[in-house]
C-alpha cells in the first residue's frame, strides 16, 4: 500500500527515506514558532508535475488565505496526521483547515464529533482540545508540504489499499477531524469494483482512474449537490454520453459499488422553483409506479442534485430513430416493435397511465427487446393530471384541439406514425399538407407491404379514436403471430 502510494507521489524515493527526511527536516528546518504552535515544516521539494487538483487545492488555500482574518473566530482543526508511521512531535500541527479551504467551506459549526460511521474505535474517544488560534504565517512551501501529506492519504488504486478511501488512519489522539473526512471523500470518489456475476466483462473493463482527471472531477464546486458531495461522481463512473433530448442528457456508467452499467439522465436546465422540480419528478414517479415491465426501461432511483434531477435506469443500446437503422425496414422487423411496444401500452392503459410522447427516440431497444422510455409526458388516463402532449410529429388532431377524452388512443396514433416513419425511412413533418393528411387519415399506400399491415397501420392513424384499436387488441392481433426479426444496427 504505502509503495504505491509513493509511486502516485511520482517521488523516487521510499516511504522511509521520506520519513528520514522529515525527522532530518524538523532539526534543521526553521520551524515557524508562533506561540504554542510549531507548524511542520515543509518537506524538501520534490519534483511533481503539476496536477489539477495540486492547482485547485492551491487556488482554495489562496482563497482563504485572502478572505480569512488573521485572527479568525472559528474554531482550529486540530492535526489530522494520517500517517502512523511518521513520528511527529506532540506539539506538530497542521492547521489542515487552514491550508485547504476556508474555514466556512468544510468545518462544522459545531466542534468536531468523533467520527462514528466505520470508525467504530472511535467512539469512545472524546475530542482533543483545539490549540488556540494566533495569527499564523502561511507560505506556499507549507502548503507543499500539506498537500504532500494528504497525497500520502489519498487512496490508492490497487484493491485493498482502496480501503484508504472509506478508512482514514486514527491519529496518535484518535480523533478524525469531520472536515478531513469531507475534504477526503471530495476529493476521491470510491473506487470501483468489478461484479463477479457479470460474464462479459469485457464492456466494464475500464479503468475509472486511468486519466488522472478523473480523480479530481469531484471537486469542482458546481458539481457539487446541497451537501457539498456529488452523489453522480461518488456512485458512478462517467463513461460516455449515449444520448441527448431537448430537457436532458443521458450518459452511459459504471456504478462503482456494483460495477454494472446504466444510463443516467440528467436535466439539463437547473430546476429552481418547486413547480420546476415537481414537474420534473413526474417522470420518475410515473416509473417507479408502473414498475417492471420487460418492454419498459427500468428504472432503478433519482435524486436531485446541483439542481438537476438525475435518473438512474437501465442501459439499452439505442433508439429505434430511422438514424439507427442501416437500412429502411423489413416489415417483420416493425411488427416485431410494434408488437412489443403495444404490450408496454397495455401494461400502463391497464395501470391508468398514459405515455404522450411516443416517438423512435422514445423506444430503445436492448438485445432485440424493445423498450419505451422517457416518461417525461406521462399522465393519467383519467384526465386528472395536467396533460402535455409530446412531440406534435407524432400526435394526433384531436390532442393538439385539447381533446382529451381518449388519451390511451392518443398512445395508438402515435405509435402508428412511430411505425409509419420507420417503414417509410424518412422523419415525419410537424406541419404542412403531409402532416395534415396523416391526421386526416389520407395514407398512401405503402409498396410491398402485405395489406394485412398496412389495414392495422391505418386503423391506428384513424382521426376518431374511438375507432382506433386498443393496446390490448393491437397486441392481441393475429398478426404478430408471425415470426419477426429485430431491428439491425448499423
Ligand atoms: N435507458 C437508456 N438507455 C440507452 N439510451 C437512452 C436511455 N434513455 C435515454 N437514452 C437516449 O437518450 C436520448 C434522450 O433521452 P430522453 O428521450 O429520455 O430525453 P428527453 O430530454 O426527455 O427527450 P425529449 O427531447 O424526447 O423530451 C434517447 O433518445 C436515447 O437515445
Ligand atoms: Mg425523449
Amino acid at each position: 500500500m504505502k509503495s504505491t502510494a509513493l509511486k502516485r507521489r511520482r517521488s523516487g524515493s521510499s516511504r522511509k527515506e521520506t520519513n528520514k527526511r522529515m525527522k532530518g527536516s524538523l532539526a534543521t528546518h526553521l520551524s515557524v514558532q508562533l506561540g504554542q504552535i510549531t507548524f511542520k515544516p515543509p518537506l524538501p521539494q520534490i519534483n511533481t508535475d503539476s496536477s489539477r487538483f495540486q492547482t485547485l487545492l492551491d487556488e482554495v488555500s489562496n482563497d482563504a488565505l485572502e478572505s480569512t482574518p488573521s485572527t479568525s473566530s472559528f474554531p482550529s482543526a486540530t492535526v489530522l496526521d494520517f500517517d502512523a508511521d511518521v513520528n511527529v512531535d506532540e506539539k506538530d500541527f497542521i492547521l489542515s483547515q487552514d491550508f485547504f479551504c476556508t474555514p466556512d467551506y468544510i468545518t462544522p459549526d459545531v466542534p468536531p464529533l468523533p467520527v462514528t460511521v466505520g470508525f467504530n474505535k472511535l467512539e469512545e474517544l472524546s475530542c482533543p482540545k483545539s490549540p488556540e488560534k494566533i495569527k499564523s504565517v502561511r507560505s506556499k512551501r507549507q502548503r507543499e508540504a500539506a498537500l504532500l501529506e494528504l497525497e500520502d492519504d489519498l487512496p490508492v488504486e490497487t484493491g485493498t489499499e482502496n480501503q484508504a478511501a472509506t478508512e482514514p488512519h486514527i491519529n496518535k489522539q484518535g480523533y478524525v477531524s469531520q472536515s478531513a473526512v469531507a475534504l477526503r471523500c471530495r476529493v476521491m470518489p470510491p473506487p470501483c469494483m468489478k461484479n463477479p456475476y457479470i460474464k462479459d466483462a469485457s464492456e466494464n473493463d475500464v479503468d475509472p482512474f486511468g486519466d488522472r482527471r478523473s480523480k479530481c472531477a469531484v471537486f469542482f464546486p458546481a458539481a457539487l449537490g446541497g451537501d457539498g458531495l456529488s452523489r453522480y461522481r461518488t456512485d458512478f463512473h462517467e463513461i460516455e454520453q449515449i444520448g441527448t433530448g431537448n430537457f436532458s442528457r443521458v450518459f452511459k456508467v459504471l456504478k462503482r459499488i456494483d460495477g454494472c452499467m446504466y444510463a443516467v439522465k440528467c436535466s439539463t436546465r437547473k430546476l429552481y422553483q418547486d413547480t420546476e422540480r415537481q414537474k420534473a419528478l413526474m417522470e420518475v414517479q410515473a416509473l417507479a409506479a408502473l414498475g417492471y415491465h420487460v418492454n419498459i426501461v427500468g428504472y432503478n432511483t433519482s435524486w436531485f442534485e446541483n439542481e438537476q434531477l438525475y435518473i438512474q435506469m437501465e442501459l439499452c443500446d439505442h433508439n429505434i430513430s430511422i438514424n439507427h437503422s442501416s437500412r429502411p425496414c423489413a416489415e417483420g422487423e416493425v411488427l416485431e416493435a410494434m408488437h412489443q411496444i403495444a404490450k408496454a401500452l397495455q401494461f400502463i392503459h391497464e395501470k391508468g397511465i398514459v405515455h404522450l410522447d411516443v416517438k423512435p427516440e422514445n423506444i430503445y431497444v436492448k438485445n432485440g427487446i424493445y423498450k419505451l422510455g422517457d416518461f417525461g409526458c406521462a399522465s393519467l388516463l383519467d384526465g386528472s393530471l395536467p396533460i402535455e402532449e409530446g412531440d406534435a410529429r407524432y400526435m394526433p388532431q384531436e390532442i393538439l384541439n385539447d381533446n382529451h377524452d381518449h388519451l390511451d388512443k392518443v398512445d395508438i396514433f402515435s405509435l402508428g406514425a412511430t411505425i409509419y416513419e420507420i417503414i417509410r425511412g424518412s422523419t415525419l413533418p410537424d406541419s404542412g399538407p403531409y402532416f395534415q393528411n396523416l391526421r386526416e387519415g389520407k395514407l398512401p399506400l405503402l409498396p410491398g407491404h402485405s395489406m394485412q399491415f398496412q389495414n392495422i397501420l391505418k386503423a391506428m392513424l384513424d382521426p376518431d379514436p374511438v375507432r382506433r384499436p386498443s393496446a390490448k387488441e393491437l397486441a392481441g392481433n393475429p398478426i404478430f403471430n408471425r415470426p419477426h426479426r429485430t431491428f439491425k444496427t448499423k
